[in-house]
């Protein structure tokens, strides 16, 4: 009975908030346009979204390198980091979007709901970590590829640590052939050595990508590297009073000083261990693909099925038998998250 009726009150007390709400964004919509008709705000521009703080942006202008206080326009759906929009300065360090491009792709993440939230967009590569120390074992890199086939955006494997790597090589170094045999770029870094990130500013020019990876892999280490300036990585926003509850959670765009653009956020550096279904984990085993379609039940589940195109590839040789173990293995744990 109580607890009814607090759900109620609880959602009296929502809908009173959300209408509250509303009403403010509305109000400022319409100073807004006052504004806009006015002339008080510049002409439009294109930016890109840099942060975002509920519905205050900062956005970066790509005329200048200053950043901007933006808020949004009622009528335009939330933005996220790396969103590029149409706005117009305001003056005095602020202004207004107006527009929001087409996005290239998206990254997303489950909300506490568990529903999928936009958290990153137009991004041209993801950078999957890994290294010697914790070693790294192929049905995590495996996992790690699949949730990147699934967004669009190209994977790219990089191995750190190559300092602690024995000098043969070893079986990492014949686990990196066969993903480079699929058509993945590898590329090996170490924060120990002073030319340990050539490799990676190569690829880091003139792109937008993002890093993600286990813990202890050193991504820190390589962003911290990378982003020397302290200043460049915790931003200018001192001055916001939601910071705190907000800096550490959503991600952000940093501009490399050698070139290229990196997004971060600790949600994004966990990216890939969110669910995906058994379609998804299928198509991302991207040498499959050729033989999808081919197995004699439309239904067959690759497993023991008669005719099944997939095991056939593998007996030929066509599969590496290890992507197909480790294929089954992340299907298996689907249906363990499923029950
Ligand atoms: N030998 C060696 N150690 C490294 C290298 N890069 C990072 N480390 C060490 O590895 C440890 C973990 O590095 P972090 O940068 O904290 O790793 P991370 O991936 O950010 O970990 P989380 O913050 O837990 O996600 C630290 O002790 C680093 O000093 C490297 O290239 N070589
Ligand atoms: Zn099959």
């Amino acid at each position: 009975m109580s607890k009814r009726k607090l759900s109620r009150q609880q959602r009296w007390r929502i809908e009173k908030i959300q209408a509250e709400r509303a009403e403010r964004a509305a109000r400022r919509d319409t100073q807004d346009q006052d504004k806009l008709e006015a002339g008080e705000y510049g002409p439009e521009q294109p930016g890109r979204v840099i942060a975002h703080f509920g519905r205050t942006l900062e956005v970066s202008s790509s005329t200048s390198d200053r950043t901007y206080r933006c808020h949004l326009r009622a009528n335009l759906d939330s933005l996220v980091t790396g969103d590029r929009v149409v706005w117009r300065e305001g003056g005095d360090g602020s202004g207004v979007v107006v527009a929001r491009s087409e996005r290239d792709n998206v990254l997303e993440r489950p909300d506490a709901r568990g529903q999928l939230k936009p958290v990153a967009a137009n991004i041209d590569q993801i950078l999957i970590v890994f290294a010697v120390e914790p070693a790294a074992y192929a049905n995590l890199i495996d996992r790690y590829l699949v949730a990147a086939e699934a967004t669009g955006i190209p994977p790219v494997l990089v191995l750190n640590k190559s300092d602690l790597l024995p000098a043969e090589g070893g079986e990492l170094r014949e686990l990196l052939r066969r993903y480079e045999a699929l058509g993945y770029p590898v590329i090996t870094t170490s924060t120990q050595r002073i030319d340990g990130l050539d490799a990676l500013h190569r690829r880091l020019t003139g792109c937008t990508s993002v890093f993600v990876g286990q813990s202890g892999v050193g991504k820190s280490s390589l962003i911290d590297r990378l982003l020397p300036d302290e200043a460049l990585r915790i931003g200018d926003l001192s001055s916001d009073s939601r910071k705190g509850t907000h800096t550490t959670t959503t991600a952000r765009l940093y501009r490399l000083p050698a070139g290229g653009e990196l997004i971060d956020s600790p949600g994004i550096r966990e990216f890939g261990l969110t669910h995906l279904d058994a379609r998804q984990v299928t198509e991302g085993f991207i040498e499959f693909r050729q033989f999808l379609g081919h197995c004699r039940f439309r239904d067959c589940r690759h497993r023991a099925d008669p005719g099944c195109a997939l095991t056939a590839a593998v007996e030929r040789g066509e599969i590496h038998p290890e992507r197909f173990a480790s294929y089954r293995r992340i299907l298996d744990s689907l249906d363990h998250e499923l029950r």
